[in-house]
């Protein structure tokens, strides 16, 4: 099994062919058109729900069987067809054209594997068990969906917002002293308080050298060495 190479690409506008009509290509259309990719679908038969997908303006399809130079012009393109001779084929002009390619029933063929995806945004959790079994990355997503864990989404926009700011005043801040402020406290401020607010605590927290339990200055807040971060791990180890 190779070690793949986790990425998320910018598939807005960009050619995507799924070649098949099956339930195997209908399921991936969702993440592609989410993506915003331009979705051709090549096959004589096609599930009624990639007719829906048709009729809604999502993909465009093309009823007949796959030939060679389909996948000119593609940027990503998936082979899901039930023949194996046919997938091997696309998978031959795939590699031809330098062109990204999912076979669904090959993943020795494949450039790029699916996973399995959570998502509270803007985060995304991508889970992929490289293979080895794609019900336990089903599995593994539907009990994230409903884990806590997905609450630190909360957070992602008022610290977007205090990063912006920080770039703009190009301050050096350490990366551990970020870690110091993303914290169950500041979660509950998100909550309780307005963003606007909140962003102003997170500057605070991160540019004052004065706070006491953090360390002493900024010049001393390096990776592992804060005061408060220590104590934090100090304390997860107890509880
Ligand atoms: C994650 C997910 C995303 C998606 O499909 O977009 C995905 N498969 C999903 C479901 C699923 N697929 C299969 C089952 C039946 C149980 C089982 O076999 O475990 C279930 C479970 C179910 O449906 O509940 C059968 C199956 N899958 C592959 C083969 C061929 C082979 O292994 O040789 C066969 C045998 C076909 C046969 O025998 O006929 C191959 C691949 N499937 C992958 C992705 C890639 C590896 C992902 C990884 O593990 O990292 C890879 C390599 C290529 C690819 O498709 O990208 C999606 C979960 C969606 C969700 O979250 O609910
Ligand atoms: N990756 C996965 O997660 C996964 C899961 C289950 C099954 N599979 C595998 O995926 C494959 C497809 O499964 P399915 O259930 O969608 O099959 P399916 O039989 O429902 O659909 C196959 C589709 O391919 C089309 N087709 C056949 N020959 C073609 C050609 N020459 N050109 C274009 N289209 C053609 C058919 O018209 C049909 O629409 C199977 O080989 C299956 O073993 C993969």
């Amino acid at each position: 099994m190779p070690e793949y190479y986790p990425v998320y690409l910018n598939l807005a506008g960009k050619s995507c062919v799924i070649v098949g009509g099956g339930t195997v290509a209908q399921g991936k259309i969702a993440a592609l058109r989410d993506a915003g990719a331009d979705i051709k679908i090549i096959s004589p038969q096609v599930t009624d729900g990639i007719k829906r997908a048709v009729q809604h303006g999502d993909v465009v399809w093309i009823q007949r069987e796959y030939k060679p130079g389909d996948l000119g012009g593609a940027f990503i393109a998936v082979a899901a067809t039930n023949v194996w001779h046919v997938n091997r084929q696309i998978h031959e002009e795939a590699e031809n054209r330098g062109v990204l390619l999912n076979v669904v029933d090959d993943p020795d063929q494949c450039t790029f594997i699916a996973p399995s995806i959570v998502r509270r945004d803007p985060i995304t959790l991508a889970i992929s068990t490289g293979g080895a079994s794609p019900a336990l990355a089903r599995k593994m997503r539907e009990v994230l969906s409903e884990a806590r864990i997905l609450q630190w989404a909360e957070l992602a926009g008022v610290l977007s917002q205090a990063r912006r700011v920080i770039k703009e005043k190009r301050t050096a801040i350490d990366p551990t002293r970020w870690q110091c402020v993303i914290t169950e406290e500041l979660l509950q401020l998100t909550h309780n308080g307005n963003d606007d607010e909140t962003v102003g605590i997170i500057l605070s927290q991160l540019e004052d050298p004065g706070i006491p339990e953090m360390c002493p200055d900024l010049a001393h807040c390096r990776p592992g060495g804060c005061a408060k971060r220590a104590a934090m791990r100090a304390a997860e180890a107890v509880s």
